[in-house]
């Protein structure tokens, strides 16, 4: 590729997507403080997809800032359930309170991506999906978050769909790409679009 890519992401996944898709890249965590972020974008009655958008963009306009050149991507997922946004489980317990409240439902995953270059925005989408939760039973539940715990604390819903995540589930509108973080198709796409990747 022409321009250095940088992902301004902490996430394995992330990069692993890219990189298995062949889109050479330095992963550089943005190291932005996205608890105060959200905060206060909820406090103005923001939207589920705003919040990822507008997280997305501060990680990849702080990191393009300092690297002129790269183009960069940010990205940021939330989970929405309910109107309300559900964040990485802290702990066991708040995991198990969480999936139990999301049993037998439908609740959508939002998955933000910005690309920068030199301090501007270039492109942007948020790729949607809808998981509706089978109605596992409470001891499934319990032995799921023993065996699965150190796993699953770095995902926003709890679960891998890559995992043993995907028995949590009955129905999947959506890419396990936009699932798992990244809406990688319709980032292919711009970048095959405006030369970055040979069509
Ligand atoms: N492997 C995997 N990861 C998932 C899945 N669902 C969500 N995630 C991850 O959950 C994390 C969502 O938190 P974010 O705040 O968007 O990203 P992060 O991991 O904190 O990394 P930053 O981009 O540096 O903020 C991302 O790393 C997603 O890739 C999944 O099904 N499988």
């Amino acid at each position: 590729m022409k321009d250095p890519f940088i992902l301004a992401s902490a996430s394995a996944i992330r990069s692993q997507m890219l990189r298995a898709a062949g889109v050479p890249h330095e992963s550089i965590p943005a190291r932005i403080d996205e608890d105060a972020t959200k905060a206060a974008l909820l406090s103005e009655a923001a939207s589920p997809r705003d919040i990822a958008d507008a997280l997305a963009e501060m990680k990849a306009r702080k990191l393009s800032m300092k690297n002129f050149g790269s183009l960069v991507l940010g990205c940021d997922q939330v989970l929405s359930f309910d109107k309300k946004l559900l964040s990485k489980p802290e702990d066991p317990e708040q995991a198990r309170t969480q999936l139990a409240a999301l049993r037998g439902q439908t609740h959508q995953l939002l998955s933000a991506a910005v690309l920068y270059q030199d301090g501007e925005p270039l492109w942007r989408h948020v790729g949607v999906a809808r998981l509706t939760m089978r109605q596992f039973s409470d001891a499934y539940l319990d032995d799921y978050i023993t065996r699965n715990w150190d796993s699953i604390r770095w995902s926003v819903g709890g679960y891998k769909i890559e995992e043993e995540g995907v028995r949590l589930f009955s129905n999947i509108i959506g890419d396990h790409f936009t699932i798992q973080g990244l809406p990688l198709l319709e980032l292919l796409s711009y970048l095959t679009l405006r030369g970055t990747l040979p069509a």
